[in-house]
């Protein structure tokens, strides 16, 4: 997952090739909540990982039940009739899916427990539930803004099981008798939530829930009812307005389950298949396939597919996949503009407003005022995302329409703000494939987590784009001006791959000597050919060579000096470039040493070259090997420093000296924090050209000090 600030997509070309999608998330949280009031142990296979799960875990925990994590699968025994454990305070972060079913579910059985979540689930609005079920008896405090979580629930109870009559004392018995209301044009979960939880009181008597006005979301109902018979309760429906639970229903375990892949998840990579060409994936077959799910899934949002086919998306599938092409030039492909009626897809229609910057014409999403109480108000996150890119958008309260940019060069490079909404990264990283060739940010990327934590990787494993187009920043520079403490940060900050070439020439130079190798030119073709076949790794911080951790061993000046005799045999260089190169992968690379940007990455969008004084460098590193526990002293240091630096900078093969085109930066008088600042701004002003870079000094390139 990417947890940085920001992610930059370069622009991309094409993708081919098949994903494995996470869980469906409003499949994974309705099995977690019956399986924990069922009777007997459910296993859950592929549950989603994320957010939304993971609350509603940790809350099935709090209140009792036995959960036991194994890989993508849970084991999760049933209250079966028990009391929940109560008192208890439950978190549930934004997991609308876990604070509606949870609430009615903890108000019929009875304890005392407080629901709250983060800030945006305090504006989401519960009212018609907590309407409801104060209808039946329940007693349900707000502790906040009155329709709205926090809340109290308060010894509510109900009978538990059907063959358990008593009521907790002092708790009003329930009123059953009378059909149950709840408006169904706010929120489907309302319904949902009443759905599951009510069983728990149809001991006895049936019960039957009626729904006021007009029910929107009606797949995700479906669901519901799917599931529960699943779990054993049978529901009788009245075309979307009345419900019934038959007397005597009781939740009893599947024994398993498995969990379709997220349909809504899948609405990104239908859109990818529809818009991006490209071959690569299984025996070089075009388009993309997506595992897990299948034409016949149970989740209302596999009818994207009917919108991406109206849109020219060319869609096959069997029972537990999917596949996708762009359709023919003319026929499929530049996208045919669509308007169309969304509430049965209210999620997945995010991904038609991107898909409509590749359409011809202006396309309309109707019947959407639900986006406005989502994870953010999606409609105007949405248009404000889709205006930047250059797009025409006109907002209403349930609908919007998209004009694309009219002409390739309209299209502008954007800075997208995600509003904490997993949605909004995902669709938005489609814009990559604009025809501009621009890139595109987008803030917070780790908002996807609460559906699809690794939703980038995912991207990026199907993306295509020519290697020399993958950004690269370089750095190089003289040994201790601190390249590799800068590229390190960089590599982090913008969640790019990190390239310590040093590192190579390190590990080269011990793997020689612990051979038993002198490094001179008289042993320079085996020394190249060992350099040719390392098996080294970079993970974490560690470097690994096999299964050996070279980390510390690399880092003495001993090493360090031969390396640098090393790297002077111009087949050992050689030997190290396609290494080097095969680090140039998604969604862009840091790259630090001495030649990366005049002779390994020589067409690299920004090429950096630090240094520093004699003076400060030696006294850098002098600190830097004390706090290692490396003897030293500044006499020395400076001398070799020196020699390494003037070996460095003659050798006949790829001499140390900055590129043409390299930013110089002296950073004697700088923090590191204040050079990374720096470079940030560069690379911000190089990719989006809106930024002022302070201290900036075009052209100003000096030889090393
Ligand atoms: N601007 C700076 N101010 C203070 N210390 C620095 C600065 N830049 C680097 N250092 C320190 O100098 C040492 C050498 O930096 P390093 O990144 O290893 O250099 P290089 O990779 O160029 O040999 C490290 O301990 C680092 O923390
Ligand atoms: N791209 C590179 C990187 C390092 N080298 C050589 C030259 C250096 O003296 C050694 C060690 O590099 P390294 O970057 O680890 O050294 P410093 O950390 O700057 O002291 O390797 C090179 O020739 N080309």
């Amino acid at each position: 997952m990417y947890s940085t600030a920001f992610i930059d997509l370069p622009a991309l070309d094409a993708a081919a090739g098949e994903v494995r999608l996470p869980g469906s998330k409003s499949i994974s949280n309705r099995v977690l909540l019956l399986a924990a009031l069922s009777n007997g142990t459910t296993t859950v296979h592929q549950l989603l990982a994320s957010d939304d799960t993971r609350v509603m875990l940790d809350a099935l925990r709090q209140i009792g039940c036995a959960v036991d994590e194994a890989g993508s699968s849970v084991h999760i025994t049933g209250l079966g009739g028990r009391a929940p454990r109560a008192p208890a305070k439950l978190f549930l972060g934004n997991a609308g899916t876990a604070m509606r079913p949870l609430t009615a579910a903890l108000a019929l059985l009875g304890g005392e427990f407080e629901l709250s979540g983060v800030a945006r689930m305090h504006q989401r609005p519960i009212g018609d539930l907590v309407d409801a079920l104060r209808q039946l008896g329940c007693r349900i405090d707000y502790l906040g803004n009155d329709g709205y979580p926090p809340l109290r629930i308060a010894h509510a109870a109900c009978a538990p099981a059907p063959d358990v009559p008593a009521l907790v004392p002092g708790v009003p018995p329930l009123a059953l008798a009378e059909p149950i209301r709840v408006r169904g044009d706010v929120s489907s979960q309302f319904l949902t939530a009443l759905l599951m939880a009510l069983p728990l009181a149809a001991g006895r008597q049936s019960i039957v829930i009626e729904v006021l006005g007009e029910l929107i979301s009606k797949p995700y109902i479906a669901i519901t009812l799917e599931l529960l018979a699943r779990f054993g309760i049978v529901v009788e429906r009245q075309g979307w307005q009345r419900f019934t639970i038959a007397a005597g229903s009781r939740y009893q375990s599947p024994g398993s389950i498995h969990v379709e892949a997220d349909a809504s998840s899948a609405s990104y990579f239908i859109a990818l298949g529809a818009i991006a060409s490209g071959a690569g994936g299984p025996n070089g077959a075009q388009g993309i396939r997506i595992a897990g799910l299948g034409l016949d899934s149970i989740q209302g949002d596999i009818r994207f597919v009917e919108a991406a086919r109206a849109m020219g998306a060319v869609v096959t599938g069997g029972p537990h996949w999917l596949h996708v092409q762009r359709g023919a030039p003319g026929q499929g492909w530049p996208l045919k503009a669509i308007d169309i009626d969304c509430n049965h897809i209210p999620d997945a229609a995010m991904t038609l407003a991107v898909m409509a910057l590749y359409a011809q014409g202006s396309s309309r999403l109707r019947n959407i005022a639900s986006w406005r109480v989502k994870e953010t108000d999606r409609i105007a996150a949405m248009a404000a995302g889709l205006r930047q890119l250059g797009a025409s958008v006109e907002e209403g309260a349930d609908f919007i329409r998209i004009t694309p940019p009219p002409r390739t060069e309209d299209w502008k490079a954007a800075s997208i703000d995600t509003h904490d909404d997993h949605r909004v990264a995902m669709c938005f990283a489609l814009a990559a494939f604009n025809p501009a060739g621009l890139p595109i940010r987008i803030q917070d990327p780790k908002c996807v987590a609460k559906t699809f934590p690794d939703y980038f990787e995912a991207l990026f494993s199907v993306a295509q784009l020519a290697a020399e187009r993958i950004p690269v920043i370089c750095i190089d520079g003289p040994t201790a001006s601190g390249k590799g403490t800068l590229a390190a940060a960089l590599a982090r900050q913008l969640g790019y791959r990190f390239l310590d070439s040093g590192a190579l020439y390190r590990i080269t130079a011990l793997v020689a000597l612990r051979s038993g190798l002198r490094i001179d030119a008289g042993h320079e073709e085996r020394i190249a050919a060992l350099a040719r076949t390392l098996p080294v790794r970079f993970e974490s911080d560690r470097v690994l060579l096999g299964s050996d951790d070279l980390t510390e061993a690399i880092r003495s000046e001993e090493v360090g000096m031969n390396a640098s005799r090393v790297s002077a045999l111009p087949a050992v260089r050689a030997a190290l470039v396609a290494l080097q190169h095969s680090f140039r992968r998604l969604p862009g690379l840091v790259a630090d040493g001495r030649d990366m940007g005049t002779v390994i990455f020589p067409a690299a969008a920004l090429k950096v070259y630090l240094t520093a004084s004699l003076a400060c460098r030696a006294e850098r590193r002098y600190k830097q090997l004390i706090s290692k526990g490396f003897s030293a002293n500044i006499a020395d240091l400076c001398a070799d420093l020196q020699e390494r630096d003037a070996r460095d900078g003659t050798r006949s093969v790829a001499p140390l000296k900055p590129a043409q085109d390299a930013l110089l930066l002296d950073n004697s008088c700088q923090t590191m924090d204040q050079t990374v600042a720096l470079v940030l701004a560069w690379w911000q002003e190089k990719q989006f050209g809106a930024v002022s870079a302070p201290g900036r000094q075009p052209g100003a390139v000096t030889a090393p000090g």
